[in-house]
């Protein structure tokens, strides 16, 4: 091997079938393979006899084969394989299904070791589908280890990455260079890089795994602190912004809303409007949990803009909701006299240009859409404010982008993920932060229940049972990660069960990520209207949706989402006065998807799930930090390593005190570390 930065498909092992798979979990090169942690680790080294072991635990044992291998058909498609083996203290079997191969490994009198799952049925004792090796091997002490365990996907087994990983470190240990500063590594008391990275993948004890961790985790952070203060750095020059009027009208269009603002939606709206009234740029970012009430907040910024004369721009996350803030805001306005527009993906192109126009030309007070709305070909006449959600948020590169068309607008961020507060300012470095607390009066809890999957029939009664009430229902489908087209392919499929089954009499909507924009639009319409009864869909319903006379959400797999989404698709009802239901279809077993399931039915709290779910998974997956523009967090934990970080804060600040643009020769590895991680950022602002 000649350097980390080589594609991966040039390991030994590697084709091109292999090498799709490894892209598919992000990884190109060996680095990359490196720094793919184990997501866990499995202790081998307390050896059990056959006496003494307990039923469902997971163990090692040393045995010897005592008989020939059994084949049973038990299905047409599934056949059995049991050994007979045995120590000193007893007799057991191993089981192994559908694995035709495993006939010729076992010899009587073998020698072996094995890792599996113990089941005790009577006087049998099995351990199934386990792993093995031969004592004569030389594998054998390896695999006897504290065992990493990979994050797979289908197509790559463990076996695999174990390979994999053992082959790069026997032929390029020697290629990992070590990057931080040695002050830092001393002070700290850093292993080296090298060490490191061989006792994360390789651990030789459980003293150098907590080493090797304690390193690599205050290295992630290092980056991820010295990348967020050099561009908070930037932005804090105090660029001159709008001063935006104090309006009367404003007061009477709050006034006549059909609802008066909580207490909490009027402390963060007098927040937003002292931003907007100072010449500084505004730079804020609203938390509310979901339905709390964030886009009444969003619509009263966007009049107090208008009615100073300037344009503004709603940016939404998806179609759908895109298309549902401008009818909400349409019904508002437009009776004042004001021109909103949606950009989507819907209309024609003649009707486009059109709009587009009437943007340039200072026509249009308010522009709604996703993304593209602040794309190259959208014009503004006279833009001041820019409302986005924090799925795209203005990175620092759209935001000059912005300022280089001449404008310096204020911009609001919305977010319905309840992030502790020390942590938002980490990742939201440069935002000042409001927090809606509160949900609008007369809101009923929403009860929650995980079923299993045998009980889908009576969920689907309950479903029919509200319908006849007079409320409407979603069914979400599966979420399959992999392939948009099969996930479109399972939520056909069960809409088509569901229609001929279950609900025939009823009036039921398909929605999936499939569909062409107008399609799906012209759905979501309907269902608002209230002619669909029940909307089969897949996540696309996940953000905003708002349609208050849904009172059941059922999610099918539920085992399959995070907590965060499930809350958030839970939010998709309760946002009436009918009193909801949640109904997650379970179909895991394992102790944690039971666990994640008692905190959905323990709790509605945004915040306390979103703790729950820190918890249990991580922030890497939960803050998506990609979405933030930073690095992908792989092994630190932004709310269980709060005190590295601390440290880690204290040490970038000394680094960029010492040396701002990272020039001197010994912050010269970190420097390309940075600029790798935070590759467009750092481009942007020109390190
Ligand atoms: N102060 C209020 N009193 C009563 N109802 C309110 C109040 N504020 C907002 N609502 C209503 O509550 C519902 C939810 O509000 P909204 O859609 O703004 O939620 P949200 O905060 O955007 O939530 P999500 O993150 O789930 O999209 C809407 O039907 C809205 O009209």
């Amino acid at each position: 091997m000649e350097s980390l930065k080589q594609p991966v498909q040039y390991l030994k092992g590697v084709g091109p079938k292999k090498q799709k798979l490894l892209q598919r979990l992000s990884i190109f090169t060996v680095e990359d393979l490196i720094y793919t942690f184990p997501r866990e680790y499995e202790d081998r080294r307390s050896v059990k006899t056959v006496q003494g072991l307990v039923d469902g635990e997971k163990t090692s044992l040393y045995l010897e084969v005592c008989g020939k291998i059994q084949e049973k058909s038990i299905r047409r498609k599934l056949k059995i394989y049991t050994l007979p083996v045995k120590d000193a203290t007893g007799t057991a079997q191993l089981v192994f299904y559908n694995t035709p191969f495993i006939k010729q490994v076992f010899q009587p009198d073998d020698k072996i070791f094995v890792h599996g799952k113990v089941k005790i049925d009577f006087y049998t004792v099995q351990i199934l589908h386990p792993e093995y090796s031969f004592i004569k091997d030389e594998q054998h002490q390896a695999f006897q280890q504290i065992m990493p365990i990979y994050r797979l996907t289908e197509g790559l087994s463990q076996k695999d990455f174990y390979a994999l990983q053992k082959f790069i470190f026997s032929n390029g240990a020697t290629l990992i260079q070590e990057f931080l500063p040695e002050d830092i590594l001393k002070k700290n008391k850093l292993c080296s890089l090298d060490f490191a990275l061989q006792n994360i993948h390789f651990p030789s004890s459980s003293q150098n795994l907590r080493i090797a961790k304690y390193r690599l985790i205050f290295e992630e952070l290092l980056i991820l602190q010295l990348g967020l203060l050099l561009t908070k750095g930037q932005l804090d020059e105090n660029r001159e912004g709008i001063a935006f009027n104090k309006m009367p009208q404003l007061n009477d269009f709050i006034k006549q809303l059909p609802f008066q603002l909580t207490e909490s939606q009027k402390k963060v709206l007098e927040e937003i409007e002292e931003d907007m009234e100072s010449s500084r740029i505004m730079n804020r970012l609203v938390q509310g949990d979901v339905g709390s009430g964030k886009t009444i907040i969003a619509i009263i910024a966007l009049y107090k803009a208008v009615l100073n004369n300037y344009q503004s721009v709603f940016m939404a996350p998806t179609e759908i909701l895109a298309e549902q803030h401008y009818d909400t805001i349409h019904a508002l306005l437009e009776p004042l006299g004001v021109k909103t527009v949606l950009l989507s993906g819907s209309i024609t192109k003649r009707n486009k240009e059109k709009i587009l126009e009437e943007i340039e030309i200072g026509k249009v007070d308010i522009v709604v859409g996703t993304h593209a709305v602040i794309q190259d070909n959208v014009r503004f006449h006279k833009l001041g404010l820019a409302i986005t959600d924090e799925q795209h948020r203005f990175g620092v590169r759209q935001r000059v982008k912005l300022s280089n068309k001449g404008l310096n607008p204020d911009i609001l961020v919305m977010t319905a993920t309840p992030i502790p507060r020390t942590l938002a300012l980490i990742l939201y470095g440069d935002l000042d932060i409001s927090v809606i607390d509160q949900l609008p009066p007369g809101r009923k809890a929403i009860e929650t229940y995980c079923v299993d999957e045998n009980k889908r029939k009576r969920v689907y009664n309950f479903v029919r049972k509200q319908i006849q009430e007079g409320r409407q229902a979603y069914i979400v489908c599966p979420l399959i990660e992999e392939s948009e087209n099969i996930e479109a392919r399972s939520t056909v499929e069960l809409y088509e069960e569901l229609t001929k089954e279950y609900f025939q009499d009823m009036r039921v909507g398909l929605l999936h990520g499939k569909m062409k924009s107008a399609e799906k639009e012209n759905l979501m319409k309907t269902f608002k209207s209230g002619e669909i009864d029940l909307l089969v869909s897949t996540t696309v319903i996940e953000v905003g949706v708002n349609v208050p006379n849904a009172s059941v959400m059922v999610i099918e797999n539920s085992e399959r989402f995070g907590l965060a989404q499930l809350h958030q698709l839970r939010g998709r009802v309760g946002r009436g006065s009918y009193q909801s239901y949640c109904i997650l279809i379970n179909y895991g077993k394992n102790p944690i998807t039971l666990e994640r399931m008692k905190i959905m039915e323990g709790s509605t709290d945004g915040f306390v799930i979103a703790e729950k779910d820190l918890a249990l998974r991580g922030p890497g997956e939960f803050f998506g930090t990609r979405q933030h523009g930073l690095p992908e967090l792989k092994i630190a934990n932004l709310f269980k390593h709060i005190k590295i970080l601390h440290q880690v804060q204290v040490e970038a600040k000394k680094v960029l005190a010492e040396d701002p643009g990272l020039h001197l020769e010994k912050n010269k590895g970190l420097r390309r570390k940075l600029l790798e991680a935070f590759q467009e950022k750092m481009e942007e602002i020109g390190l």
